[in-house]
């Protein structure tokens, strides 16, 4: 049965869609089951309270960051980040890069106005092209080969600094991307050699959008057959009952490290929409690891034209958030960020001192991210 999804691009009649789609179906997997297990046996540490979560990476990747050098530069920064949570907290610190595959995204818009010129909105490199060209923003499915082998790329990057990094506790760093484009993600569904349980192919750690999470719909269909750990953003219109519903989808068996829900609710609404959640996830008896996201609830139009976050609202968020966790007597196990590798100036705070600021390195192909310093003050200021 064909469910109704959200967000898909407009390539399925183009006469080399076919072609495309069955080499992809053909291609081998990018992650193996057993660094699956890895991350979820990790996950499962953290939602019983022994251990820390950080998820960190771009808003959407770019193909021409898939090279050893950029990855490594990513890298660094997510060891650093993980370091210092891990060092405030006395945990170890599950670490995750939004990387390897973060190449789709949503939009609010079907259309969006770059330099004064209506055009389709940027989707993704696995969709279109960023260029503020008609050409470059039609929906190509040819895209969905170069983001495999992107991502291809990008984790033998991350496996070289993995085999670098040593033997220890097993913290990943691993990879995770939001599944949005299903034509690409359906053909990444691969059979476990050893068990027969399906998983997907293309990530260490697929989630769900805030756009994309509708019950009865395609993406939480697919998270919820496959095996492995998936996560699912809440944002501040989903209630109890919906979360719950969730959860007994994408959570069938009640299994720590299967299920980590994002939260992303903006500063106000979440110190009133959070706790009843929170009260009827674990009513329900949904082992989950509760993870912040507060960039996605606090985006703002700054006065240049640019879309920014205040780091104040993100730290308000975020420790709101662990706040309310505290208070029902849960885990608040970690965040999830938009951070770049290099001092962008795409958010307001600290050495981005007002919105004036936001011009001089402003990078992003889509949200704002933090500078790597301003996600050390997110960090120091939360936990
Ligand atoms: O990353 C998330 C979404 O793709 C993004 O916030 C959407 O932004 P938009 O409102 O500009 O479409
Ligand atoms: C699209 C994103 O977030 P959300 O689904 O929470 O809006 C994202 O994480 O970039
Ligand atoms: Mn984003």
């Amino acid at each position: 049965m064909t469910l109704p999804a959200a967000q898909q691009p407009h390539w399925r009649d183009l006469p080399e869609f076919d072609l495309i789609e069955a080499e992809l179906a053909g291609a081998l997997p990018l992650v193996a089951p057993s660094e699956i297990r890895a991350a979820k046996s990790a996950l499962a540490v953290a939602a019983a309270g022994g251990a820390r979560v950080l998820q960190i990476g771009d808003c959407a990747e770019s193909f021409a960051d898939a090279n050893r050098a950029t990855t490594g530069r990513k890298l660094r920064t997510l060891a650093d980040l993980s370091g210092r949570l891990a060092a405030r907290t006395g945990q170890e610190v599950a670490r995750f890069g939004r990387m390897a595959g973060q190449y789709a995204k949503p939009r609010s818009s079907p259309f969006e106005t770059v330099l004064g010129r209506r055009l389709p909105s940027f989707r993704g490199e696995l969709v279109n092209g960023p260029a503020p060209e008609a050409a470059d923003r039609r929906h190509d499915p040819a895209r969905m080969l170069r983001a495999y082998d992107a991502a291809a790329a990008v984790l033998r990057a991350v496996r070289a600094h993995r085999s670098r990094a040593g033997q220890g506790p097993e913290t990943g760093p691993w990879v995770a991307h939001e599944a949005l484009v299903l034509d690409y993600e359906n053909a990444l569904l691969r059979a476990d050699p050893h068990t027969g349980e399906l998983f997907l192919a293309s990530t260490h750690f697929p989630w769900i959008g805030e756009r994309t999470r509708g019950l009865g719909q395609a993406h939480v269909r697919l998270l919820g057959a496959v095996t492995g750990p998936v996560g699912c953003k809440v944002g501040p219109a989903a209630t109890p009952e919906t979360v719950v519903r969730l959860c007994g989808l994408l959570d069938r068996h009640r299994e720590p490290g299967r299920l980590t829900l994002i939260v992303r609710m903006g500063k106000d609404a979440m110190r009133t929409a959070l706790p009843p959640i929170v009260s009827a996830v674990h009513s329900a008896g949904h082992p989950v690891v509760w993870v912040s996201d507060p960039m996605h609830g606090n985006t703002v139009a700054a006065k240049t034209g640019q879309k920014t976050r205040h780091l104040s609202h993100i730290i308000q968020e975020a420790t709101a958030f662990r706040r309310v966790l505290e208070e029902a007597g849960q885990h608040a196990a970690g965040l999830h960020l938009e951070v770049a590798a290099t001092d962008v100036t795409e958010c307001v705070g600290g050495p981005v001192t007002d919105e004036t600021a936001l011009r001089a390195r402003y990078e992003t192909l889509c949200d704002p991210r933090l500078s790597p310093e301003q996600a050390l003050e997110v960090i120091d200021s939360v936990f």
